[in-house]
């Protein structure tokens, strides 16, 4: 799109490729570390695919906030706030947050009824039979091949759009380096690797924060932001908000968007097992800040900066189809701090895409392992069988992946009868979404009355029971690096890919009464959470029609940075802390060697 691609193709194919391998290598020297410095041995089946049940709430937490980051959390959120003021960058972050605090209750069932399921699929065979398993697969491939085709196509519009890379060889080059650092990683790399990504997001949006509301001479405060999206309000309305301004939540399109937020996100977590509800709520709580603060930083300038004769097709601005495209974040960042703001939210959207995709690579290779392999192919196949399957099922997603890219990206550019701008309206958006869910709740309640069960969950708890002896593989352990890793505070990792299914380990917490109390907790936050950021905070706000005023829009500012600082701690600091032990150890071992005092 002309006046977008300011950067040059060398740089969409530089970080296409560059951070990919980038990955890769870290994830092999990653790797050796691990061999050398840890009793955790990447020939396990369970290292690889579950980190040997030893993960952290912190890192789960930062597990999640990376894979529930998409290009759509960051250019969508923006989009939302351009279009409809200061409702829109809440309207996402609440929409989408919510459902991750109902998943920890999902989570906390699980852990009572099928504590060692590596996929929720596995649970439906053994309760249901194969006929409703298939079924669930396909569903499970479904969601999976939407997702994919999502986050590929989105990272390749928005590297198309700001360097003029060719868009068929953005879709097709963005998985193949990411299988290549999947593979090679496994799960506790792909988790160190979220690690580096989230810390990148965290910095970068930060970046933009300080340049909008502190430091851009364009901007450079809540009050001037005030003061233009007062005018932006006179001289270009919102339709459907109060009095056309930018500044209330008495807004049709963003209620509309928070209710379709909720129930789509709803279909598309639920593709993922876990049962880390500690790591769900942290993950859930710090996730809120990134399209937060995100949105209201850059979808609001995208909406000021208007006036600046440097913004994108200026005085026209963009169109509706840009919009939808989420190019507003965009259009902010060049004019803000032209190329380099444009290499910051490619880069940035690009590791979104990155950790999102590895998520989905590893979630559909344990689901060909576990779910189809395994039970249907070689029953009792060996744990080195399950290991190459599981490999195997990586290259093949993204194989798949790269071939949805390309086709979806022919059938965008060459203007199929179902549009993004058909498709992406309030109300088209809004009646499938209902549907989904309304048809498979009615669906659930008429079957449970009609034909209901007293089932007592014997044969989901068995599930792998017996395979819990081998997970821990401690060749060669080295003194010191287990301590954390037995901790029984830890939290076993996701099983299927980095968002699976983490649990709470350790015998003292796994007793029946403490996961019933665990699940009433999961219960008891995730209720709250709904009220409050769905009818608590939004409804009284929209139903007065309140108009922020200058002192309401800077407390607005300020909130959204302390939750963007808090994300930070959560979720980039908090993990070190938890991990200090082991980090310092490993790094005393890594001085030992380089001063040739270590093990040879
Ligand atoms: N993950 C989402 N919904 O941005």
């Amino acid at each position: 799109m002309p006046g977008t691609a300011i950067l040059s193709q060398g740089v969409g194919y530089g970080v296409v490729l560059g951070i990919g391998c980038f990955f890769t290598l870290l994830m092999i020297g990653l790797t050796k570390l691990q061999t050398r410095y840890t009793p955790m041995k990447m020939t396990s089946i369970s290292e690889f695919a579950s980190a040997s049940h030893s993960v952290k709430p912190g890192l789960i937490a930062c597990a999640i906030v990376s894979s529930w980051t998409w290009a759509a959390t960051l250019l969508q959120s923006s989009a939302m706030g351009y279009k409809t003021g200061i409702y829109g960058p809440y309207s996402y972050a609440a929409g989408a947050t919510v459902q991750i605090f109902l998943f920890a209750v999902n989570a906390a069932k699980i852990k009572m009824n099928a504590p060692k399921a590596h996929t929720f699929l596995e649970v439906i065979r053994v309760r249901w039979g194969t006929f409703p398993h298939v079924v669930f697969i396909f569903f499970a491939f479904a969601t999976a091949f939407l997702v994919s085709s999502m986050l590929i196509t989105g990272g390749a519009a928005t590297v198309t759009d700001l360097t003029g890379m060719n868009p068929y060889a953005a879709a097709i080059l963005i998985p193949i380096p990411v299988a290549l650092y999947t593979l090679v990683g496994g799960l506790r790399s792909s988790l160190l690797a979220d690690y580096i990504h989230t810390v990148f997001l965290f910095g970068i949006i930060l970046l933009f924060m300080f340049e909008v509301f502190v430091t851009n001479d364009k901007i450079g405060s809540p009050s001037k932001m005030y003061d233009m999206l007062v005018q932006a309000g006179k001289d270009w309305p919102v339709s459907g908000n109060k009095d056309g301004s930018y500044l209330t939540f008495q807004s049709k399109s963003a209620g509309i968007f928070m209710v379709l937020n909720l129930i789509g996100n709803l279909r598309a977590i639920a593709s993922v097992p876990s049962t880390a509800v500690k790591g769900y709520m942290l993950g859930g709580s710090a996730w809120l800040s990134i399209p937060l603060g995100m949105a209201a930083t850059m979808g609001l300038s995208a909406v000021v900066l208007k006036y600046d004769p440097s913004y994108p097709n200026y005085p026209i601005g963009l169109t509706s189809a840009e919009v939808a495209a989420g190019l507003p974040a965009a259009a902010a960042a060049q004019t803000l701090l032209k190329a380099g703001g444009a290499a910051a939210l490619l880069v940035l959207l690009f590791l979104a895409v990155t950790s999102a995709t590895a998520a989905e690579l590893c979630a559909t290779s344990t689901v060909m392992t576990y779910d189809i392999y395994a039970p249907y192919i070689r029953p009792g196949a060996s744990e080195k069988e399950l290991l190459l399957v599981d490999h195997v099922g990586i290259v093949v997603w993204c194989v798949v992946m790269a071939i949805i890219g390309w086709l979806v990206t022919a059938a965008t550019l060459n203007d199929g009868a179902i549009t993004m701008e058909t498709t992406f309206q309030d109300y088209p958006m809004l009646c499938g979404n209902l549907l989904s869910i309304g048809i498979a709740s009615i669906i659930a309640f008429t079957g449970s009355l009609i034909w209901p069960e007293n089932y007592d969950w014997v044969e989901t708890r068995a599930l792998h029971a017996h395979t819990e002896a081998s997970e821990i593989v401690p060749e060669s352990p080295v003194e010191g690096v287990d301590d954390d890793l037995k901790n029984e505070k830890g939290v076993a990792s996701p099983d299927q890919g980095r968002s699976a299914a983490p649990s709470i380990e350790g015998v003292e917490l796994d007793t029946p009464e403490h996961l019933r109390k665990t699940h009433r907790f999961a219960t008891v936050v995730a209720t709250c959470m709904f009220v409050i950021l769905m009818i608590l905070i939004p409804v009284p706000l929209a139903a007065s029609g309140w108009i922020s005023t200058k002192v309401g829009f800077t407390t607005y500012v300020v909130i959204a940075f302390i939750w963007v600082f808090y994300g930070a701690f959560a979720v980039c600091i908090y993990p070190i802390w938890e991990y200090r032990k082991s980090l310092s150890t490993i790094f005393g071992h890594i001085w030992a060697d380089v001063t040739g005092k270590g093990k040879k």
